[in-house]
């Protein structure tokens, strides 16, 4: 499986078919004397002479293509050929394109962040994803925030994805009859009760969404409320009534979740009752397929058979969508069954909010870097949620544990980082997008500078996962950037596969991901590393790059004697390539 390098074009050897490389590709261009350093058979990318057939037609309400001013010849070069969002382009441009950054923002978005304006300073501090939270809103008001990020991606080129998180089966406490919050003090007694009140809530009265709490629930248990913020002791039960007494005092949200425990460990019955897909998660999702949300990340998943449902279910929903589904890891059921369920979905988010209230606090770091190492060798994105910025709920600076632990992130190579109510309700959402911004890069150059490439190897791809060819294509591919210490990597990529496998390798160059929709640019948007542009390309890879290389230039997002590696889906082959 060595693969040679011949020329500046890495075919596999022979006992792979390299049918697929066109000779013409590599033939019909006579050689360019900046290339005689690489190679002596280097293809001549001259600019374009004319508008390529299958490039998109302009359409001068898009603000955000290449438009490319300082071209002599402006028929020469199709300017709506390729899409880029000003946040991308002022970060390549920054520090140069290397130091881009690799680690992807999630922002969960909420009262506070739900108006264009808000979302439109979110995207231009680089948000990745929109997630919205099913537990809350309507579907009116989830809709206005789609349409929002609908309206940036169209107007600004941006490549915001939507996640749509669903609610699943948890326990929650209900919304307080319109309360913001509620103290709980001290030896306080308190009823949890499974009546509900709408807005005549009685004093010290928390209505509770399962129907079977109250027989579930013990004498003597203890009730914790978000995972120990507040927490009671039961005392007495009367019919649906469950009298308990505060034990460990603090401030009530609403639909706070609620777990509770026996002699030290978590009471896991109803779990076992409650599907992870609930009749209203089910509707939930419908509106998700009809609004063509990007992901579905599926809350308290137990199992992977309830991913393969999910998935054949959209299948047959709508055969045409691209939507990913993304299990969250935030159940003990779903540490027994970790492999399958991974392997059965398009990626993980290691959410830590109702990890922490299942399993010892001091288990789950050790839990997150496993399950970061294991999406790695399956090559599924991870994204890593919730408290990574708790304080700036509050406060406009971070604590130095929180900066600390998004560091460890970074380190640990995530695909992704996720805000919740940082972004959601806080008070200062761009300044904690701001962090994790800064504290990606700063840490990101870190580890490169002081990364040794003779000893770096991606962790092995699981036998589990078949990445054949392209795998091995990809893993050459980065090691060869990372030794010629190259510009970028340029995969062109129709499902985005081919991307998704160098990103896994996590190279030290950014990629540049040119793919055909806009859906899948969206879904590459979360992967660590990708920096995704929509381009209708062919399957002439040599008029692919005279067109790539034309528009980048003319951005100033790449310079002529750039080294940029490239590989494709549609050829067998890795290129080595100065830019003309
Ligand atoms: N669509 C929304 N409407 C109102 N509040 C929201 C919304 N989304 C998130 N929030 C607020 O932000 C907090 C953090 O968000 P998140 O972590 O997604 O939810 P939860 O705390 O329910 O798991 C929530 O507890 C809630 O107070
Ligand atoms: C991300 C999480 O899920 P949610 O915010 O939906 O509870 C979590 O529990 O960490
Ligand atoms: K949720
Ligand atoms: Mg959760």
């Amino acid at each position: 499986m060595t693969p040679s390098i011949t020329s500046q074009s890495l075919r596999l050897s022979s006992s792979f078919s390299i049918a697929a490389l066109q000779p013409h590709t590599f033939s019909k261009i006579p050689l360019p004397k900046s290339h005689l350093r690489v190679s002596r058979q280097a293809p001549l990318f001259k600019p374009i002479l004319a508008v390529q057939s299958n490039v998109l037609l302009p359409d001068a309400s898009k603000t955000a293509t290449f438009q490319p001013s300082n071209a002599p010849n402006l028929t020469a070069v199709n300017t709506e050929a390729m899409e880029v969002d000003r946040a991308t382009e002022v970060e390549l441009k920054e520090n140069g394109s290397r130091s881009k950054r690799r680690t992807k923002i999630v922002c969960t978005i909420g009262p506070r962040t739900c108006g264009f304006d808000e979302l439109e300073a979110l995207a231009v501090g680089g948000m990745n994803v929109a997630r919205i939270n099913m537990c809350h809103g309507t579907h009116e008001w989830n809709r206005k925030v789609i349409e929002h990020v609908r309206r940036l991606n169209e107007e600004r080129g941006f490549a915001i994805a939507i996640m749509m998180d669903t609610q699943g089966s948890e326990i929650h406490m209900g919304d307080l009859g319109g309360a913001t919050s509620s103290k709980a003090e001290d030896g306080e007694i308190w009823t949890f009760t499974v009546r509900s009140f709408g807005s005549n809530c009685p004093e010290r009265t928390i209505s509770v969404n399962y129907d079977g709490f109250a027989e579930d629930i013990k004498v003597g248990d203890e009730l914790l409320v978000d995972g120990g913020m507040v927490r009671f002791v039961v005392t007495e039960k009367i019919g649906p009534d469950v009298i308990c007494c505060c034990t460990d005092p603090g401030l009530l949200l609403p639909r706070a979740n609620l777990t509770f425990w026996r002699n030290g460990s978590l009471v896991q019955e109803h779990n076992a009752m409650l599907p992870t897909i609930s009749s209203k998660d089910w509707l939930d999702i419908d509106y998700g397929i009809a609004e063509g949300v990007d992901f579905i990340a599926v809350s308290f998943v137990k199992s992977a058979e309830v991913i393969k449902h999910l998935k054949s279910y959209i299948a047959s929903r709508s055969p045409a969508s691209n939507i990913a589904v993304i299990a969250k890891i935030e159940s003990i059921d779903s540490l027994k069954n970790l492999n399958e369920i991974i392997l059965a979905s398009d990626g993980a988010m290691v959410a830590r909010g109702d990890l922490g209230a299942q399993v010892p606090l001091e288990q789950v770091p050790s839990i997150q870097e496993k399950i970061v190492q294991l999406c790695r060798q399956l090559n599924k994105p991870v994204i890593v949620a919730s408290q990574l910025l708790e304080s700036m709920i509050e406060y406009p600076i971070p604590t130095r544990a929180e900066v600390a632990d998004v560091s460890e992130l970074v380190r640990q190579q995530a695909d992704a980082l996720m805000l919740s109510g940082e972004s959601a309700m806080g008070q200062f959402p761009d300044k904690a997008l701001a962090v994790l911004r800064s504290v990606s890069l700063r840490i990101e150059k870190w580890c490169r500078e002081g990364k040794q490439h003779a000893t770096f190897e991606p962790p092995p791809i699981s036998s589990s996962v078949s990445a054949g060819i392209p795998g091995e294509i990809c893993n050459g591919a980065a090691k060869i950037a990372n030794k010629l210490k190259a510009s970028a990597l340029f995969v062109y990529t129709k499902t985005g596969q081919m991307a998704s496998l160098l990103s896994r390798s996590r190279p030290d160059c950014p990629i540049f991901a040119f793919a055909p929709t806009s859906s899948v640019r969206r879904r590459l948007n979360l992967q660590w590393g990708l920096v995704p542009f929509c381009l209708n390309f062919s399957d002439d890879m040599e008029s692919n790059l005279n067109q790539t290389f034309s528009l980048l230039k003319a951005r100033g997002l790449i310079k002529s004697g750039d080294l940029i590696i490239v590989v494709s889906d549609m050829l067998q082959s890795i290129q080595v390539i100065n830019v003309p």
